[in-house]
C-alpha cells in the first residue's frame, strides 16, 4: 500500500452534493505504522442507503468506524484527514463523543444486546441523554423504536424479558431499536446480517429499506446480492483505497475502473 492511490471514479450523478450528512476528506487511518485506509474522500447522504464493500482487509470497516470515532477506543489506531457531520468537525477537541454517537449510531456484526431487558435495552440511551421527560414519554420512545425496528408486535408482550433471550436475528433489530431510540441522524452497520439466517437477513434488509427515509445509513457488507439488494448508492474499496463511488445499479451493471469489474465479476476478491 505504498504507492499512491489511483483517483477515485466518483459518477456524476454523486458530484454535486452540497447538503451531505456526512463528508470524509482525504481520510487516512493506521495502525501502528500500517496505513489501512489511503485517503478516502466521501459524502453521505440522507435518505440513502450507502453501501461499502470490496476484499476482506479492504478497510471498509476501519473506514466505517471513522464517522463515529470508534476508531478511537483502539489504542493503535490513528486517523487522520477531515471528517463532517452537518459541516461540523467530528474530531475536533470540542466535540462531545457520546452525543456524537447518538448522532451518529452503530450496529454491529454480532447483535450485542445489553444482558438486560428489552425494555432497558431500549430506555438506557433515551435515559443518559436525557430525551424521555416522563415514564410515558420513556414508554412511547420503546414502543415507537420497537414498531420502527419491525419488533413491537413479536416482544410487546415480553417486554420485562432479558433481549439475550432473542432469536439472533431479533437481537439484531433490538439493536437496531436501540440505535433508533436515541433519534439518530446516521446509522453505520457493519456487516448486520452476517451472523444470521436467510430469513432474519430477509427482516433486517426490509428493515433497512424502511428506514432509510428517515437516516442516512452506511452498511458495509461482504454479499453484493445484499449491497445490490439493499442501496442505493455502493462503495468499492480495494487495499485501503476508495476505487468507485457510484449509484448502485451503475457499480454493479456498468462499472468504470478495472477494479470494480474484476471484483464485481469474481475475478478475485
Ligand atoms: N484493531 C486492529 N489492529 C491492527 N490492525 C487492524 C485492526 N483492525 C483492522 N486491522 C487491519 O486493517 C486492515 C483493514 O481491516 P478492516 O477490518 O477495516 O477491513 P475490512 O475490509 O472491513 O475486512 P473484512 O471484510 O474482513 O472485515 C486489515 O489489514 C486488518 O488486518
Amino acid at each position: 500500500m505504498a504507492e499512491a492511490p489511483e483517483e477515485t471514479v466518483v459518477h456524476d450523478e454523486l458530484k454535486f452534493a452540497n447538503d451531505s450528512k456526512m463528508t470524509a476528506r482525504d481520510v487516512s487511518v493506521y495502525y501502528g505504522a500500517k496505513k489501512a485506509v489511503d485517503r478516502v474522500s466521501i459524502d453521505v447522504d440522507s435518505h440513502f442507503v450507502t453501501a461499502f464493500i470490496g476484499p476482506s482487509g479492504c478497510g471498509k470497516s476501519t473506514f466505517l468506524r471513522c464517522f463515529n470515532r470508534m476508531n478511537d477506543t483502539i489504542d493503535i489506531a490513528r486517523v487522520e484527514g477531515d471528517i463532517q457531520l452537518d459541516g461540523e468537525n467530528i474530531y475536533d477537541t470540542r466535540m462531545d463523543v457520546v452525543q456524537l454517537r447518538a448522532r451518529v449510531g452503530m450496529v454491529f456484526q454480532k447483535p450485542n444486546p445489553f444482558p438486560k431487558s428489552i425494555y432497558e435495552n431500549i430506555a438506557y440511551g433515551p435515559r443518559i441523554h436525557g430525551i424521555a421527560d416522563s415514564k410515558s414519554d420513556m414508554d412511547r420512545i420503546v414502543e415507537t423504536s420497537l414498531t420502527r425496528a419491525g419488533l413491537w408486535n413479536e416482544v410487546k408482550d415480553r417486554l420485562d424479558e432479558s433481549g439475550t433471550a432473542l432469536s439472533g436475528g431479533q437481537q439484531q433489530r433490538l439493536c437496531i431499536a436501540r440505535a433508533i431510540a436515541v433519534d439518530p441522524e446516521v446509522i453505520l452497520m457493519d456487516e448486520p446480517c452476517s451472523a444470521l439466517d436467510p430469513i432474519a437477513t430477509a427482516k433486517v434488509e426490509e428493515l433497512i429499506d424502511e428506514l432509510r427515509g428517515r437516516y442516512a445509513i452506511v452498511i458495509v457488507t461482504h454479499n453484493m446480492q445484499q449491497a445490490a439488494r439493499v442501496s442505493q448508492r455502493t462503495a468499492f474499496f480495494h487495499l485501503g483505497n476508495l476505487v468507485e463511488y457510484g449509484p448502485t445499479e451503475e457499480i454493479f451493471t456498468n462499472p468504470r475502473a478495472d477494479r470494480t469489474r474484476d471484483y464485481i465479476t469474481g475475478r478475485f476478491g
